[in-house]
C-alpha cells in the first residue's frame, strides 16, 4: 500500500520517454500542465471560477516559466486580467517555453521581475502564480530574485491566493529543502534574504503528473500549502530505478489476523530498573494491540513489583542480566524483541543488547539502545538484517555523524542530498532497516528500498509530539515483527498506524492513548 514518488531526474526521464515514443510532444505536455493547473485552481476556489479576477504570473527561465505563460493565456481566455513578469532572458528560454512566451506576447505584455517593477501596481491580485522554478532549480538563488519576490509578496500576496506550479520556487524537488539565496550586496546587508518558497506564503501547490520526493520532505510541507496532483496524461510512474515510495497504509495482512495466539508471535520488551519501566510498558501495550500473540515485559528483580501492579494482558518475566536473557531466548517461540525505551545506559543494558543481538531475533532498537550503540567504536558490528533502528534526529546524528552533517549542509548546486538519501546510506552502513523519525519519517533497508511516511498535509498529527509516543512506535514495530512482517514492512506499517492512531484521537493525545486507538484504526481498514 504505497505510491511511487519521483525525483526530478526520473520525472524528466518519464517526460522524455513519452516525447521520444511520439505519443505526445513537450509542447502538448506544457499545454496540459497549464490548462490542468487553471482547472485545478478554479476547482479549488469556486469563487474564482464564478467571476474572473486579476492574476499576476511570475515566470522563470525554464519550462516551469513556460507553464506560467500557458496559465496566463488560459486565464485571459476565461476573462481574467493578467500581468506577467519574467525572471531571465526571453531569448534564452527553452524551445517549448519560448513558444508559449510568444503565444502570450500576442495576448499581453511581459515585464521584468525586479524589485523596482513590483511597486505601484495599484491593485491586489486575486491570484498569484509562482512559475519561477520547478524541478530544474539547480543552484543558489540570486539575491536580486529573492529580493524582488520578497517585495512582491510583502505588498501583494496578503489576502490573495498563491499557487505554485509543480513545486514552490526555491525548494529542491529532491530534498524538499530551501536552496539558499545568495548574500545581499554590502549596502543591503540589513535586509534579510528570504526564499521565494517561504516569502510567497503559497496556498496551493500543483504537482504535475506525480508528487516528487521533495514534496514530502524538509520544508516542503510548510511551504507548499495544500498539495494536489495535476494529471498531464503521462502513463504510469514506471522508472528503471525506484527511489522512494509514500506509505499510504499498512502492508499485507496487518489488519486481518486469524489463528492461534502462537501463530502471531511472542514479543518481549526489556524494561529499565525500578521507576523506569513506563516506557517499556507503553511499548509492550503497542505490541499487544497491534496483534502480537503474546507480549512479555522482561524486568530486573527490583522493577518486578512496579511492573506487576501495572500489567494484565502483558505478561511479566524476571531477567536480571545478560545470561538470564540468553536463557530466556532459548525459547524459540520468542521471535521479536523491543530494546531501548527506558532501558537506561548502564553496562547491564549494554550486555542485554549484546545478548539480544547474539540470539538473532527480530529486534526493534530505540532510544537508550541507540545511545549505547552510538558510544561504541563500531556501533554496527553486531547488527543484522532483522534489526530495525528508530532514531530521531539527535540519535541519527550520534550514530551516523558524517551522514547527518552531509544532510545538514544546504545544497548549493545539483540534486540535493535528501533525508531519503541519508536514511538509505545509514541503512546500508548499519546493515539493517533504519526508521529516521520526524514529520517526514523515512524508512530504508539495507537493500536500498526507501519509503516516506509523511504526517503532513491532510495527515498532519501535531499531537504526536508527546512524551512516550516514540516508545509506543517501537512497540508497534516489535509487535509487527513478531507477527512475521519483514523489518521494512513492519517499520513502515508501524509508522503509518502510529500517525493514524494519533489522528483518530486528535488533540489532547497522550502516549497511553495510542495503543488504545489501534483497534479503531484497524477496524476502519477492514471496511
Ligand atoms: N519538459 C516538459 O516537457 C515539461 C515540463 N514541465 C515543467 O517544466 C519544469 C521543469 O523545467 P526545467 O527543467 O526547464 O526547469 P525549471 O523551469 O525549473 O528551470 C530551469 C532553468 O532555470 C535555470 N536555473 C536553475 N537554477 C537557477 C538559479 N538558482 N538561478 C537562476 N536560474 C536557475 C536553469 O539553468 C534553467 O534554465 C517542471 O517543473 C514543470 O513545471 C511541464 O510543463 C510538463 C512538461
Ligand atoms: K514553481
Amino acid at each position: 500500500m504505497d505510491n511511487l514518488l519521483l525525483t526530478a531526474a526520473q520525472m524528466r526521464a518519464l517526460e522524455q520517454a513519452a516525447i521520444d515514443s511520439g505519443v505526445v510532444t513537450g509542447l502538448e505536455l506544457m499545454e496540459r500542465a497549464g490548462t490542468g493547473a487553471v482547472d485545478a485552481i478554479l476547482d479549488e476556489w469556486p469563487d474564482l471560477a464564478a467571476a474572473p479576477g486579476r492574476a499576476v504570473v511570475l515566470c522563470g527561465p525554464g519550462n516551469n516559466g513556460g507553464d506560467g505563460f500557458v496559465v496566463a493565456r488560459v486565464l485571459v481566455g476565461r476573462g481574467w486580467d493578467v500581468e506577467v513578469f519574467l525572471y531571465g532572458d526571453a531569448e534564452k528560454l527553452p524551445p517549448d517555453a519560448r513558444v508559449n512566451y510568444e503565444r502570450w506576447r500576442e495576448v499581453g505584455e511581459v515585464q521584468t521581475l525586479t524589485g523596482r517593477d513590483m511597486d505601484g501596481r495599484g491593485y491586489v491580485p486575486d491570484l498569484t502564480i509562482d512559475a519561477i522554478f520547478g524541478t530544474g532549480l539547480s543552484r543558489t538563488l540570486s539575491w536580486e530574485l529573492c529580493d524582488a519576490v520578497k517585495q512582491y509578496a510583502w505588498t501583494f500576496t496578503q489576502g490573495t491566493r498563491v499557487v505554485a506550479l509543480d513545486i514552490p520556487s526555491g525548494l529542491s524537488a529532491e530534498s524538499g529543502r530551501r536552496i539558499p539565496c545568495a548574500d545581499p550586496p554590502e549596502d543591503r546587508l540589513a535586509f534579510p534574504t528570504v526564499s521565494p518558497a517561504a516569502a510567497l506564503a503559497i496556498d496551493l501547490t500543483l504537482a504535475f503528473h506525480a508528487p516528487k520526493i521533495g514534496h514530502y520532505l524538509g520544508d516542503a510541507p510548510a511551504d507548499c500549502g495544500r498539495l494536489r496532483v495535476v494529471d498531464i496524461g503521462l502513463n504510469g510512474g514506471a522508472t528503471d530505478v525506484e527511489t522512494a515510495r509514500l506509505v499510504c497504509g499498512p502492508f499485507e495482512g496487518v489488519a486481518k489476523a486469524s489463528g492461534h495466539k502462537y501463530d502471531h508471535g511472542h514479543a518481549i520488551v526489556l524494561t529499565g530498573g525500578m521507576g523506569l519501566t513506563g516506557a517499556a510498558r507503553l511499548a509492550a501495550r503497542g505490541a499487544l494491540r497491534i496483534g502480537a500473540g503474546l507480549v512479555t515485559c522482561v524486568a530486573p528483580g527490583p522493577a518486578m513489583m512496579e511492573c506487576a501492579v501495572q500489567l494484565t494482558a502483558v505478561m511479566l518475566r524476571r531477567c536480571d542480566d545478560a545470561a538470564a536473557l540468553a536463557d530466556l531466548l532459548e525459547d524459540d517461540r520468542i521471535n521479536a524483541l523491543c530494546l531501548g525505551p527506558g532501558m537506561g545506559l548502564s553496562d547491564r543494558a549494554g550486555d542485554l543488547i549484546d545478548a539480544a543481538l547474539s540470539a538473532r531475533r527480530h529486534i526493534a532498537l530505540d532510544a537508550d539502545a541507540l545511545t549505547i550503540l552510538a558510544e561504541r567504536d563500531d556501533p554496527f558490528a553486531m547488527l543484522h538484517h532483522d534489526c530495525v533502528l528508530t532514531p530521531h534526529g539527535g540519535e541519527f546524528a550520534s550514530l551516523f555523524p558524517d551522514i547527518a552533517e552531509r544532510l545538514n549542509v544546504p545544497a548549493m548546486e545539483g540534486p540535493a542530498y535528501s533525508k531519503v538519501d541519508a536514511t538509505r546510506d545509514a541503512a546500508d552502513r548499519a546493515g539493517c532497516t533504519v526508521l529516521f523519525k520526524g514529520m517526514d519519517t523515512v524508512i530504508a533497508d539495507e537493500k536500498g528500498n526507501a519509503r516516506i511516511n509523511a504526517a503532513v498535509y491532510d495527515r498532519a498529527a501535531p499531537w504526536l509530539a508527546t512524551a512516550g509516543a516514540g516508545d509506543v512506535l517501537a512497540g508497534i514495530i516489535a509487535g509487527l515483527l513478531a507477527r512475521g512482517l519483514s523489518p521494512l514492512d513492519a517499520a513502515s506499517s508501524a509508522a503509518w498506524l502510529h500517525v493514524e492512531a494519533a489522528r483518530a484521537f486528535g488533540p489532547g493525545l497522550i502516549a497511553e492513548d495510542l495503543p488504545e486507538m489501534l483497534p479503531q484504526v484497524l477496524a476502519a481498514l477492514e471496511r
